[in-house]
């Protein structure tokens, strides 16, 4: 029998406008030079991943390559042009730093607001407010407006309400980033219990090191297409190769004139 899918992305495209010119002036100069105000740029390019129930999949490539917005496009904040996206059960995801969190709420507020967003209850919410408290471990700011909190603080607070909704997909950006090295081993050992208890994970990080620990999957996208699907160390590897050719291309002495075009 074939595995339960979890997430299946399926012929995803997705475009922006990027404006080459803000003020009304600006537009006018490029108006009369006959140069172009906007431009359609492809972020995601037909993009297909299926994802079973219980996998650890990690969204790679190097910078504008397109992981975030395809994890936005999976987590329903953002639509696709094209194509289609299906998350079986309930999904939570951390997909900006603080995303979700409203800043002039106190934490206590924004446990039950945030909680609420991602599907708990208020008696589930009430059961878990301990829990969810002491592992973000915000102590006397509980009842502060969290747009005082430092910015690993308010990491702490959106991962351990997320990580306590028990998602059926948890879908993560880049937020392990933030906050001191303490609790991010507190999130990997909670991430690593999540996996274990067979539920499914999509992580976007910059750090292969800690993709291969939490991940036993690489998509590896290039300007917003698929270029390899398959183990985590591959996947991992091609990141560092693919950051190793983009520095020497950045560096590389340019070419004298005369050569150019040979
Ligand atoms: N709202 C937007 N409007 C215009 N362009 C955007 C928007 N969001 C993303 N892009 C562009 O789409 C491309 C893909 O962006 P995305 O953030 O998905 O890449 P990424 O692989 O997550 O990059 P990074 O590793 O730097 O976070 C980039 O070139 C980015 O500038």
């Amino acid at each position: 029998m074939a595995a339960a899918r979890a997430v299946v992305v399926d012929g995803v495209t997705k475009r922006f406008t990027l404006r080459h010119a803000r003020s009304i002036k600006n537009m006018t100069v490029r108006a009369l030079r006959r140069e172009k105000l906007r431009d359609r740029f492809t972020a995601l390019d037909e993009v297909s991943v299926t994802i079973g129930v219980g996998e650890a999949v990690a969204l790679i490539g190097v910078n504008g390559s397109g992981k975030s917005t395809l994890l936005k496009i999976i987590s329903g904040v953002m639509p696709p042009d094209a194509g289609t996206v299906r998350v079986r059960g309930r999904v939570a995801g951390l997909i900006e730093v603080g995303a979700g969190l409203h800043p002039d709420l106190t934490g206590r507020e924004n446990v039950f607001l945030n909680g609420a967003i991602l599907g708990m209850d208020r008696a589930e919410t009430l059961r878990k407010f301990d829990s969810i408290v002491e592992f973000a471990d915000i102590g006397r700011f509980l009842d502060q407006p969290v747009r005082f909190y430092s910015s690993g603080m308010f990491m702490r607070l959106a991962f351990s309400i997320a990580v306590h909704t028990d998602p059926d997909v948890f879908l993560i950006d880049e937020v392990l980033a933030v906050g001191d090295p303490l609790f991010r081993r507190k999130c990997i050992d909670r991430l690593r219990e999540y996996r274990a208890s067979g539920r499914t994970m999509v992580i976007v990080a910059h750090d292969a090191k800690l993709l291969r620990q939490l991940c036993t999957r690489g998509v590896f996208l290039e300007d917003g297409r698929v270029l390899w699907d398959g183990d985590i160390d591959t996947a991992a590897d091609l990141l560092l190769k693919k950051r190793q050719e983009r520095r020497r291309g950045l560096t590389a002495p340019a070419r004298p004139p005369a050569e150019a075009g040979r």
